[in-house]
């Protein structure tokens, strides 16, 4: 795992965030950001101050826990891409709760017509945004690799009202 900008993985409440690698010492990762982005509809102006990129190699035996980035310290859209994928997992999303019952199909009909799992069909380049309900009210994780390689980058932004945010002369 390789991060780029502010780091929060050691970050805990009483913990702040930490400057990891400068974006601008990798202009091949921010130019597959910026490619990235501005193709899913995103941003073409990655608000460096805020943001966070994790690199990610998955070898057997890794795997991510089923989590929700944290709704208090990332803003809402997070993006992804998976550079390249040789093992039998992928990212996976699982909802955290029934969809509310709906006027029109009635509460249970509704639950058994609409998934509560969801899988990325994964090829080298696939890019994905988590927003809405993919953010709030499904989790995700990586089901432990057994054979096989996966490489993946994620980016999200650091909410400025967070307890977490320091500017970065502060870092
Ligand atoms: O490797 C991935 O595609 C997902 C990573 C992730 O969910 C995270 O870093 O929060
Ligand atoms: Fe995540």
């Amino acid at each position: 795992m390789f991060e780029v900008g502010l780091s929060y993985s050691k970050t805990t409440r009483a913990c702040a965030l930490r400057r990891a690698a400068p974006l601008a010492d990798l202009p091949h990762l921010r130019a597959l950001l910026e490619a990235a982005s501005v193709s899913l509809g995103g941003p073409a102006d990655l608000r460096e101050r805020q943001l966070n990129v994790i690199c990610r190699r998955y070898l057997p035996g890794h795997g991510l826990e089923p989590h929700r980035d944290l709704p208090e310290m990332i803003e809402e859209d997070i993006y992804g891409c998976v550079l390249s994928n040789t093992s039998g997992s992928a990212l996976e999303f699982h909802r955290l709760r029934e969809p509310e019952p709906d006027g029109h199909h009635g509460g249970r009909e509704e639950s058994r017509i609409s998934p509560s799992a969801f899988r990325v069909d994964e090829l080298p380049g696939t890019c994905f945004r988590q927003r809405g309900a993919a953010r709030f009210e499904w989790n995700h994780g990586i089901e432990k690799v057994s054979y096989g390689e996966r490489w993946s980058v994620t980016w999200r932004w650091i909410r400025t009202d967070s307890v977490w945010f320091r500017e970065d002369s502060a870092l």
